[in-house]
């Protein structure tokens, strides 16, 4: 189905039923290598496959269920597991065990390089993010005018984007990523802490947008920004649901622990 980016999405839902991905570490026999990752406190914990090598479980039995209206932050440490999560959300990890499932068109806006070819230009960029959205040809025309504004990218926009500076690099994901709302928006504190002159002028986009989403889920460090954007929160330590629930119980939590 295809559904156009002023449309607001009826139903989403996304959920994770016992999910758990873990990363085979090649050479992990090391004694050093073993050693080093063991004292990490907060990441992944390692374990070892029927090959006998080391596999950091970075997901273990995870399972959560949202709805259209959920704006959900993922908070936890460093290595959590919080950009896994989204990972496995966006379909971009296969889960080792467990289902996930999902009703609503997913976009993942998390990596800055992510659905972005370096060798094609801005203008191309911006319409096979369309097309892969499935969107008609017709429609993502009508609005290139408007994101090509957006981006102050003038000429850049027709040549190949790897030839961009970061700055650039950030208007044109910025408006690629934000160019078509969909259901289900998968996103992580990078976008909200860009540079500040055009963090004000994408803030009204940013808010459109993600109004304009069924469900949100957002990785933050940003007890503040967690607080402004979301009405639930899912605590992660160590690979697996510490809490979840309402963002203000979540948060205190969080925060009386992490001051403690
Ligand atoms: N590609 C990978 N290969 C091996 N281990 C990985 C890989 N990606 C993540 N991990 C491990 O999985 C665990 C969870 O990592 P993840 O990046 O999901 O954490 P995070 O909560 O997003 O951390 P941060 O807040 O620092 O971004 C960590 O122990 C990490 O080292």
């Amino acid at each position: 189905m295809t559904i156009s980016a002023n449309h607001s999405v009826e139903h989403s839902e996304l959920s994770l039923d016992n999910v758990s991905v873990s990363f085979p570490i090649y050479h992990g026999g090391s004694r050093s290598l073993k050693k080093s990752l063991l004292f990490r406190g907060s990441g992944g914990q390692l374990a070892s496959d029927a090959s006998h090598r080391i596999t950091v479980e970075a997901l273990r039995n995870v399972s959560m269920e949202f709805r259209t209206g959920d704006r959900v932050a993922l908070i936890g440490n460093n290595g959590a597991g919080k950009t896994t999560l989204l990972r496995v959300m966006a379909g971009i990890y296969e889960p080792v065990t467990g289902v996930v499932k999902s009703c609503g068109r997913i976009s993942p806006m998390f990596d800055i390089s992510l659905g972005i070819d370096g060798d094609i230009s801005g203008y191309d960029n911006i319409r096979l993010r369309g097309l892969i959205l499935g969107l008609p040809a017709r429609e993502i025309e009508e609005r290139m005018a408007d994101i090509a504004e957006f981006t102050e990218l003038g000429d850049y926009l027709d040549i190949p984007v790897r030839t961009y500076s970061s700055g650039m690099m950030t208007r044109l994901t910025f408006a690629v990523a934000t160019c078509f709302s969909p259901e289900i928006l998968l996103m992580d504190e990078w976008i909200l802490a860009g540079d500040a002159g055009f963090l004000a002028k994408a803030q009204h986009r940013v808010e459109a947008f993600v109004e304009q989403a069924g469900i949100l889920v957002l990785a933050s460090h940003s007890t503040e920004i967690c607080r402004r954007w979301c009405n639930k929160a899912v605590w992660m330590e160590r690979g697996e649901v510490k809490m979840a629930g309402d963002i203000s119980a979540v948060l205190d939590s969080y925060n009386g622990v992490a001051v403690a």
